[in-house]
């Protein structure tokens, strides 16, 4: 069962995602986003997530002095969610000797030849939907893309299913996709940056659902 739960912020949210049954959580390192965590902010709650549990640094086209701070509060995956190009993708994994999920933006067909070319280099692919063009955030939108697009396909690395993710929409889109695994963020919140534990519950409860689990 693998579910990630993004942009927590407190540990109240923290706790919620873990008792819960999240395998994965994320914490978002972009100031522009409503769910960014500067770095004494981010370190207690991540000390505070047991073993077994991922924790996921996302961040945005950062440089590797900035990885290297976040990597020093101990995570266990960077989630790339920029334009990193598959060359520095690789170029991450080498220097901070952790895996890399890399995040690719899909809109449409055109799209798709980019997973395949960052399967090549990441450990991870994450299925987002494309932002809005001009948007401020490359993700967290709360936007969903057509999961038809991607129904039967499969690239050299395992792949996460996101955007617009919902207690209400997980189901029907780990059906049409086969997805195993799944990842939300604005989806189980209450306002912008603010996670609802029930919400959180639910969407789990209906990722397991819809795994027979
Ligand atoms: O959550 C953010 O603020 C964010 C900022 C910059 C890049 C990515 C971000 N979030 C990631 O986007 C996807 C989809 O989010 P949503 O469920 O549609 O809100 C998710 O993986 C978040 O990790």
């Amino acid at each position: 069962m693998h579910v990630k739960i993004c942009g927590l912020r407190s540990t109240a949210a923290v706790e919620a995602a873990i008792s819960a049954g999240a395998s994965h959580l994320g914490f978002v390192f972009f100031a522009k986003s409503p769910r960014h965590l500067g770095l004494a902010e981010a370190a207690p709650l991540i000390a505070s997530v047991p073993p077994g549990v991922m924790r996921v640094a996302l961040t945005v086209n950062a440089d590797d002095a900035t990885l290297a701070d976040i990597a020093s509060l101990g995570i266990d995956m960077f989630q790339l969610h920029g334009s990193e190009s598959p060359e520095r993708v690789e170029e991450v994994r080498r220097a901070h000797g952790l895996p890399v999920m890399k995040a690719v933006g899909i809109a449409g067909p055109e799209d798709l030849p980019a997973l395949a070319e960052h399967g090549r280099a990441a450990d991870l692919l994450l299925v987002d939907a494309k932002p809005p063009a001009g948007g401020a955030l490359p993700g967290g939108n709360g936007l969903a893309f057509d999961w038809r697009l991607i129904a039967g396909r499969r690239w050299p690395v395992p792949w996460m299913l996101a955007g617009g993710l919902t207690p209400e929409t997980v189901g029907t889109a780990i059906r049409l996709t086969g997805a195993r695994m799944v990842d939300v963020s604005s989806g189980v919140e209450s306002a912008p940056g603010v996670k609802d534990p029930a919400r959180i519950a639910a969407f789990i409860s209906a990722a397991r659902a819809a795994w027979g689990l």
